[in-house]
């Protein structure tokens, strides 16, 4: 991993908002496999892009309902994740976790549901960053993550745990 970073993070904005949205719980986290869009074929949480005049916690709470056809209940932001991409606009990732939801996971048109014991998470098959960030959600910690991609490859990384996380 290269030493200094390959951009200026302080003048950083991102085109692009989206948002993921993980529930965990029984020692299970609810993924999905992605069927289409940026990162078809990977396990992810479910989330995607802020519509216009949308919250970020509105776009999560809907995403979740629209891939998944579950509603969320009291979801907490934990994260946020910035992404510097080569050939995809750079994206802003708003990251939430919830304890419990309404209604059962059904397969949709853009996802199938994956429930997985959190020591059995696939890593292998997520966004290579998942790993830096992921764990610190899972214990309940806040965290920012700036991340320079090259393609589908991570080329730089920073993770910074404990900081306060704008809404
Ligand atoms: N490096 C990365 N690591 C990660 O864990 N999730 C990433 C990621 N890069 C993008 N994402 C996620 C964030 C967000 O949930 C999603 C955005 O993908 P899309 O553009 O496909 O969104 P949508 O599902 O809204 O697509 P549309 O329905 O086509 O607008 O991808």
């Amino acid at each position: 991993m290269m030493e200094a970073a390959p951009m200026d993070w302080a003048i950083w904005s991102a085109p692009v908002h989206a948002t993921l949205m993980f529930v965990i719980r029984d020692g299970q986290i609810l993924l999905i496999e992605k069927k289409r869009g940026l990162g078809a074929g990977k396990i992810n949480g479910p989330g995607g892009k802020i519509d216009p005049g949308e919250s970020p916690l509105e776009c999560a709470l809907r995403e979740t309902e629209e891939e998944l056809r579950i509603r969320v209940l009291e979801p907490r932001k934990l994260g946020e994740l910035h992404f510097s991409m080569s050939d995809f606009p750079d994206i802003l990732c708003h990251v939430y976790r919830a304890e419990d939801f309404t209604g059962t996971p059904e397969e949709t048109e853009e996802a199938v549901p994956l429930w997985v014991p959190i020591e059995e998470i696939p890593y292998e098959r997520m966004w290579s960053d998942d790993r830096f960030w992921l764990p610190l959600l899972l214990m309940e910690q806040t965290f920012l993550g700036r991340f320079v991609f090259q393609g589908e490859e991570l080329v730089w990384r920073e993770v910074t745990e404990g900081v306060t996380i704008p809404d």
